[in-house]
């Protein structure tokens, strides 16, 4: 063996200790997971200067009721909630209610109350996990499913020493780490049909299955628990709370079926004066008295309330740490785009022409509307109708909508269905009236606009404690509409006594209400209930010109 290749036997030597060196390093590398040092000091400093950089607690959170005790006007919805949960067989529950009423905060708790419940099977290691299904993207390749949880294939970027291994993971989601807990969904509503499909399904069996066309049970390479999580599945067993603004009508039935469901209600102005008094409190700014009751005039939530409140405080405390005053409610609601709520109350007198009808506001929850009538004898027909915004703008907190009443066209379709009642369309003059410059939703208003009509026409006096809602069809048909349960709040607040929906509304949760709810299929049905035979409700005697003259003075 010459010089020569006595050399390049040692070249090649070091070439391939240094190429052993350098890739089992890397393979360390990889397998441990591991950066260098230096980087990862660098990183865990970058964290901690973060985690030092906190900002006030918001009042929001502050706020936020700690005790179930705290949660105010909801003491119903509480009651069946501490049923469902706290006993020795805890339920499924799906809670309905419109937004920032305190369907969160409840749930949040109901657990830790459950939890101390003797025959609980909540230990008191018991999670609640919260997910919010409006944030949950349906990923049909199912890469990443944080509330069923996703297997990482070994093609996928990321798959780490795994990928090079050919070795399928498990990822579990939100329904395992919810196991021998509560999973919350807020807005359950929103799931994609093939989500929820899955949820039903881990409902019943109480275990997360995973599936991969990499998966091989003779695959040496996979670890023994991998094995078992491909081959039994990973428990998940919890109690599903949902949450939702929707009406049950769009819930799934299947859900439906498996849950106890529990409603929330709107909170009335002596609930938010409530939350808001606390709110003020607790931001311990000095404030004008009747505050409270003026935030009522806008909130129409806890959340609200509570969003309000905390504008209040940074105001005051902007200029110099002062009382807060009503002049800054109006700022607030004026900057804010805050809306003011339609509180009326009802008149304890029967009037002739004068009926209330209950409508939905812009910003959302129920109103009470009166709605006046008067009819003339006239040469010639005539219909007025006044007091409606034909087209609005509806500058909402989020978005800002266009909404064209068509209350006119259902006047219209009532002046046909009272021919039936003698009325000649041609012989009258009548003028419908929504005081107050309302944007009104026509249709829904129809039966009311009829009783006023019928009213005016017959001098059959209303009593003044009932409110109707239901559109109105050409045989005299009450149809369908929506918001009734806000609607039923608004008039419950306003103190009327018997509210007409359309039957097809009609819900056995409503025989629970402090007030009478009548379900309607037609408007003879109405006429029937409320005028008693024999009484001044018959049709117009020849000379009579009835009017509403005596409704005007509420
Ligand atoms: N009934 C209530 N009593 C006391 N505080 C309330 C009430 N309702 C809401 N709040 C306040 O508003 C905040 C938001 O309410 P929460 O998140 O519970 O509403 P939600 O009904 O779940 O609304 P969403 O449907 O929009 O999720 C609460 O943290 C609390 O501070």
């Amino acid at each position: 063996m010459n010089g020569w290749n006595v050399l390049t036997i040692v070249q090649i030597l070091f070439f391939g200790m240094g190429a052993y060196y350098f890739f089992t390093r890397v393979q360390k590398k990889q397998l441990k997971g591991e950066f260098s040092p230096a980087e990862n000091t660098r990183q865990l400093e970058e964290l901690d200067g973060m985690r030092q950089q906190k900002l006030t607690v918001p009042l929001a959170e502050q706020t936020r009721p700690k005790d179930l005790a705290e949660i105010i006007g909801q003491e119903k919805a509480i009651k069946a909630l501490r049923a469902a949960l706290c006993g020795p067989n805890p339920q499924h529950i799906l809670i309905y209610g419109p937004p920032g009423v305190g369907k969160t905060a409840a749930a949040r708790l109901i657990l830790e109350e459950a939890k101390e419940k003797e025959g609980s099977p909540f230990s008191e290691k018991a999670k609640f996990v919260e997910i919010d299904a409006t944030t949950l993207q349906f990923d049909e390749r199912n890469i990443a499913d944080p509330l069923m949880g996703s297997v990482h294939d070994p093609i996928y970027q990321g798959a780490g020493v795994f990928g090079q291994m050919g070795v399928p993971q498990p990822r579990p989601g939100a329904i395992c780490e919810a196991n021998g807990g509560v999973l919350f969904i807020d807005e359950i509503g929103e799931l994609h049909p093939v989500q929820m499909n899955k949820l039903l399904k881990v409902l019943e069996d109480r275990i997360a299955r995973f599936q991969s066309s990499y998966y091989n049970r003779e695959n040496k390479n996979i670890p023994p628990y991998i094995h078992e999580m491909f081959q039994k599945g990973i428990p998940a067993d919890f109690r599903l709370i949902g949450a939702t603004t929707r009406n049950p009508a769009d819930i799934p039935p299947a859900l439906r079926s498996r849950c106890t469901e529990i409603f929330f209600e709107g909170l009335d102005e002596k609930a938010v004066e409530q939350i808001a008094r606390n709110s003020l409190n607790r931001g311990g700014f000095p404030y004008e008295e009747g505050l409270s009751k003026k935030i009522a005039c806008y909130a129409r939530g806890g959340r609200d309330t509570v969003n309000i409140v905390q504008s209040l405080t940074s105001l005051a405390a902007m200029e110099g740490n002062r009382k807060i005053t009503f002049a800054d409610m109006e700022w607030v609601a004026e900057t804010g785009r805050y809306q003011p709520i339609l509180r009326r109350k009802v008149s304890k007198k029967a009037q002739i022409g004068v009926v209330n009808g209950m409508a939905v506001q812009g910003g959302g929850g129920g109103a009470l509307l009166a709605i006046e009538a008067t009819v003339l004898k006239a040469e010639k027909g005539l219909l007025t109708v006044t007091g409606i915004v034909e087209e609005e703008e509806i500058k909402g907190r989020q978005r800002s909508s266009r909404r064209k009443s068509n209350a006119r066209s259902s006047a219209e379709n009532v002046l046909t269905v009272l021919e039936k009642y003698g009325f000649k369309k041609d012989e009258y003059q009548v003028h419908i009236n929504f005081p107050g410059g309302t944007p009104v939703d026509g249709p829904s208003a129809g039966v009311a606009m009829f009783l006023a009509v019928y009213s005016a026409f017959t001098g059959a006096a209303v009593d003044g404690e009932i409110a109707l809602t239901g559109e109105i069809g050409l045989r005299g048909q009450v149809l369908p509409v929506g918001g009734v349960s806000d609607k039923l709040a608004a008039a419950m607040e306003a103190g009327v006594q018997r509210a007409f929906i359309p039957k097809e509304n009609w819900r056995d949760a409503f025989t629970k209400l402090s007030i009478s709810v009548e379900p309607l299929e037609n408007v003879d049905e109405l006429l029937e209930k409320i005028f008693r035979k024999g009484e001044n409700n018959g049709y117009v005697d020849e000379s009579g010109i009835l009017t509403a003259q005596e409704g005007n003075s509420w």
